[in-house]
């Protein structure tokens, strides 16, 4: 058996020093759990939505517990999942007091005949498909609540804060099967601190936060989502795989070129479909974490790579 490729991401933005380890510690337990996971089921979907869940569970991380909150003080949580045979999708948005809005896409992409689900319908969709309520307090960390805070003290625009106050960001796992090629997409976000009440940001759509196509490669993106959705990051990315760009300058050069043409700060982390990994941010930091024969790499800023051992 061939060992499986797994990517993650924590999070592109404007991460504060004292919030690298805390990264670091969930994207590695993250990949590793992933891993442990592919090991017992053999599905690298399996594997990379355990990855992501972890980190919803995490209050490290902007999804699921930890997300932040809209200008009303409510989290509003989105997701989306993507698999690359058949190319089938399932995406939530504005989904509220579940633990984790991941599970729930997956259950859109295999139990219904759509791709997207949205607010109370989404929830309504969860309770029949068995999905325990959480409440807010579980859902909602100090470091959300102070995000806020900051973001009305300073008057930001939300436009600008990038991943928003606290310095906490969305999640994203993608994996390939070695043995089948096949390969999948998981995203799952709290959005931006001091967002709208009903904003949809770019992580639940196909082609903005995430896409994957066996024939291609698979992706997740972060970073500030009213513009990724605007430069349709993601796609951007598939298209420059298409042309023959490697999975690091593909990513590279359509977060740069987004910045370039419509502003806001992004990162992607890639795998093409020959199970080259890549990883590009034009975001000051951005947390990944890869696996390769055994050793873990990992990394927060431009230019820098740490090891660890399985
Ligand atoms: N941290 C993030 O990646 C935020 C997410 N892309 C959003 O704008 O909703």
């Amino acid at each position: 058996m061939s060992e499986p490729v797994i990517v993650v991401h924590g999070g592109a933005g404007n991460i504060p020093d004292n919030r690298d380890q805390p990264k670091f510690d969930g994207i590695l337990t993250a990949i590793r759990k992933a891993y442990a996971t592919y090991q017992k089921t053999s599905s690298i979907t399996d594997a990379c939505q355990v990855a992501v869940e972890y980190m919803e569970d995490e209050p490290a991380f902007n999804a699921g517990r930890g997300s932040v909150l809209n200008l009303k003080g409510e989290i509003e949580m989105e997701a989306l999942i993507m698999e690359g045979k058949d190319m089938k999708a399932g995406s939530v948005t504005g989904v509220r007091n579940i633990a984790h809005p991941i599970a729930l896409a997956r259950k859109v992409m295999e139990n219904t005949p759509h791709v997207f689900l949205m607010g109370a319908s989404a929830n309504e969709f969860a309770e029949k498909m068995g999905f325990e309520t959480v409440s807010d307090d579980y859902l909602m960390t100090s470091d959300a609540r102070i995000g806020l805070d900051n973001f009305f003290k300073s008057g930001s625009e939300p436009t600008t804060t990038e991943i928003g106050h606290g310095g906490v960001g969305t999640v994203g796992a993608i994996g390939m099967d070695a043995n089948s090629g096949h390969m999948i997409s998981c995203t799952s976000t709290g959005g931006i601190t001091g967002k709208m009440a009903g904003r949809v940001g770019d992580t639940p759509v196909p082609g903005a936060g995430g896409y994957c196509d066996n024939n291609v490669g698979t992706i997740s993106t972060t970073g500030h989502g009213d513009s990724i959705m605007r430069y349709c990051l993601a796609q951007r990315i598939m298209q420059n795989l298409e042309n023959g760009d490697t999975p690091d300058i593909a990513a590279q050069k359509a977060c740069d070129g987004m910045s370039a043409r419509v502003g806001g700060s992004a990162g992607a982390i890639v795998i093409s479909k020959s199970g080259e990994i890549g990883i590009g941010f034009s975001s000051p930091k951005m947390a990944w974490a890869f696996l390769k024969n055994g050793i873990i790499y990992y990394g927060i800023r431009k230019g820098e790579q740490f090891t660890v051992k399985l």
